[in-house]
């Protein structure tokens, strides 16, 4: 991994994770803070008391009070009546209840209204979400979809490298080095990359069935997306051999331009597919919202099992 990709994904992450720790920092200073030092402090500054004013008590003009009265009264009950007094305070402190004990009741308890839902209902939007590997052919059954049935197409690769060539993106850098490595993008830029563009065809085309193309590449994007922007009605995945889309990609990348399109990222890419967004299909697969597509025959082959595969689905 190269140095300018470790230093920018730092960069990322402390940008990312400001929020949280700034608010992990409150919470400690509101919560932890007086809780720890106030019980503890009070004893042993006590005993630290009382300990100097035995050590010092003789020493001060005590030669000449010690040799005149073996048994010195006036401090014995002076030291009696400090340690009574402390013992007593001591008590009564813990008399009150324990900051830690008492917290969790103080917290205000989980409403209705905290549960946090997405920002389309399902009878507000329709989210498709397309998955395969690099070079299946999403891109290109999308396109025919789009012709034939209205849908939006929203590839997250294609929203990741228009922001990457956005002037003046902060985040242009780092997606460019995460594209390049065949890696995932922080999950906040992308789902926030889509909700947006959501909300612009919404609002400027009126159209409402999304293809979401290559996208939730991990299990964390998947998450975020269901529970702040919409829920997916399924995912349709292409099945496709690796020999397959390498010959595809490699193809494509006489002209496409892709800075990812070369042998080394596409490896790199091939790795992160397996290990990072299989996962997210098998999590889909167990929900029984997965439409499998043989994506290995022509581009005519692989749209007449699309075609028919949605309207099931539809339907059902
Ligand atoms: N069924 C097919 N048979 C042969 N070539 C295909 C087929 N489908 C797509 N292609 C070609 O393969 C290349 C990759 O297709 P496409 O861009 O649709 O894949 P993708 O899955 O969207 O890739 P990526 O994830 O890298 O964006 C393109 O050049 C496309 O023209
Ligand atoms: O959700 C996503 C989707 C994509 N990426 C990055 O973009 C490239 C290219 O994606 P394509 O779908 O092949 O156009 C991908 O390899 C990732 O690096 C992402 O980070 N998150």
């Amino acid at each position: 991994m190269s140095s300018a990709f470790c230093s920018v994904s730092g960069r990322i992450a402390s940008n990312l994770q400001f929020s949280i720790r700034n608010s992990t920092a409150t919470f400690a200073r509101q919560h932890l803070q007086p809780r720890n030092i106030q019980p503890s402090s009070a004893p042993s500054t006590f005993r630290r008391t009382l300990v100097r004013s035995y050590a010092t008590g003789p020493g001060k003009g005590g030669e000449t009070a010690g040799s005149k009265n073996p048994f010195p009264v006036i401090p014995l009950l002076a030291i009696l009546a400090a340690g009574s007094g402390g013992f007593y305070f001591l008590v009564q402190s813990r008399k009150e209840p324990m900051p830690a004990i008492e917290e969790p009741s103080r917290k205000p308890r989980l409403t209705a209204g905290d549960v946090k839902k997405p920002a389309f209902g399902p009878g507000e939007v329709s989210v498709i979400f397309v998955l395969g590997g690099p070079g299946a052919g999403k891109g290109t059954q999308c396109q025919n979809l789009v012709r034939d049935y209205g849908f939006v197409h929203l590839s997250a690769g294609d929203l990741l490298r228009a922001e990457q060539n956005r002037e003046g993106s902060e985040f242009g850098e780092l997606i460019k080095t995460y594209i390049r490595e065949g890696k995932i993008v922080p999950m906040e830029v992308t789902v926030a990359l889509l909700e947006n563009a959501m909300r612009d065809a919404i609002s400027t085309q009126r159209k409402t069935k999304f293809l979401i193309d290559g996208f939730p590449r991990q299990m964390d994007q998947a998450i975020k997306f269901e529970e702040e922007v919409a829920e997916s009605r399924f995912t349709l995945f292409f099945e496709c051999s690796e020999d397959t889309m390498l010959q595809r990609l490699l193809k494509r990348g006489e002209t496409s331009g892709r800075i990812d399109d070369n042998i080394e990222s596409i490896k790199k890419r091939f790795h992160t597919f397996e290990v990072t967004s299989m996962p997210v299909v098998d999590y889909y697969e167990k929900k029984d919202k997965v439409v499998r597509i043989d994506a290995s025959s022509t581009q005519e082959g692989v749209y007449s099992q699309v075609k028919k595969q949605l309207t099931d689905k539809l339907k059902a």
